[in-house]
């Protein structure tokens, strides 16, 4: 994936600053006191994803910190693929722990006011990038854990699906799945992949159709999670968790995932031009842009 360039043509355009161009990142971590042997920790953080390396474990965790929703705007999916892919060429690093800092939500999904009312280059940018952040996480040699805290419609729900293990927070409030449908849209091919490969098809089929998005303790039954815990035990679980899987040799494990992943993304990197053209087409429709308004009125109306 020679995403390097696009990405630095993304952050220029958008305003965030690439972490290599930002003081030494490793250098952020906090100073020890004089005297003390230096913690094996290192951390960058950037405007809405924070990432703490453990080295002595080799696991990262990294926060998801942007209010109020974590939605995943071309800012945010640019952080996260230059994060993921820091991580992924960190030698230190062997798995990484995803979980957010914000109470009851772990992402809302993809930033809908980014699929909205904006002109055809806008929605190809953005198509791309959402691809680049599923292609990194999916196609990631390290170990990846979700600790859903909150909730997990739709593009929130990917990325927890790309993870290699899912624990979610037993609160029955919060909820996950692939709830496209409500809105009027359909979920690309690949979040569908995905989607089967985790809770097979007869499942995937009828929650996909319905747009459903499963409390906690239905997604557990349906697999979609593999654990419940409290949400207070979440990241202790996660880390044990992470710790039986990094137990195993690297190279075994690495080339089983990519045994069980590769149709799945190749099949996406064969066909990621036509893959935007059709996102592209899809979402410009006048009738996809009036269910997607009438889904932001909705939700405003909600609150009121
Ligand atoms: C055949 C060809 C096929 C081609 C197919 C191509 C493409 C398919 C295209 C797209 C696929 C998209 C996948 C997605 O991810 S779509 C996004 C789906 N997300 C949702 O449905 C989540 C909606 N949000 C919620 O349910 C709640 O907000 C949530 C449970 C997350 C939190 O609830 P809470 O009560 O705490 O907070 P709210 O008051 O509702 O929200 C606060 C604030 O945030 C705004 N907001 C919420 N979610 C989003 C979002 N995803 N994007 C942008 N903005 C969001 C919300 O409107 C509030 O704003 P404001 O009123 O404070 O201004």
């Amino acid at each position: 994936m020679a995403a390097a360039p696009i990405l630095a043509r993304r952050i220029a355009r958008s305003g965030v600053l690439p972490l290599c161009c930002r003081p030494p990142s490793w250098d952020r971590a906090p100073r020890q006191p004089p005297g003390l042997p230096l913690a094996p920790c290192r951390a960058f953080s950037n405007n809405k994803i924070q990432v703490e390396l453990d080295e002595s474990s080799g696991v990262a965790m990294m926060k998801f910190k942007s209010p109020p929703v974590n939605s995943l705007s071309l800012d945010f999916l640019t952080e996260f693929s230059i994060s993921l892919e820091k991580l992924e060429n960190d030698r230190a690093c062997r798995g990484v722990i995803i979980t957010s800092t914000i109470p009851k939500i772990f992402s809302s999904g993809l930033d809908i006011m980014e699929m909205c009312g904006k002109n055809v280059e806008h929605y190809g940018e953005f198509w791309r990038a959402v691809q680049e952040m599923w292609l990194r996480l999916y196609g990631s040699n390290m170990v990846t854990v979700a600790a859903v805290n909150g909730s997990s419609p739709a593009g929130g729900c990917l990325i927890a699906l790309s993870c290699d293990y899912r624990i979610m927070a037993e609160n029955p409030k919060f909820s996950i799945g692939l709830n496209e449908a409500q809105l009027g849209i359909v979920a690309p091919f690949w979040f569908k992949d995905t989607f089967v490969n985790v809770v097979g098809h007869r499942i995937a089929e009828r929650s996909l159709q319905l747009g459903s998005l499963h409390p906690a303790p239905e997604a557990l039954k349906l697999g979609l999670v593999d654990e419940l815990v409290p949400e207070e035990k979440l990241l202790e679980k996660a880390s044990a968790v992470m710790a039986r899987w990094l137990a195993l040799p690297d190279h075994a494990r690495q080339l089983t995932k990519s045994m069980m992943r590769k149709a799945v993304l190749d099949h996406l990197v064969a066909h990621r031009e036509e893959d935007i053209k059709n996102f592209i087409n899809f979402i410009s429709k006048e009738s996809i842009q009036k269910s997607l308004r009438m889904y932001m009125e909705m939700l405003k109306k909600k609150k009121s």
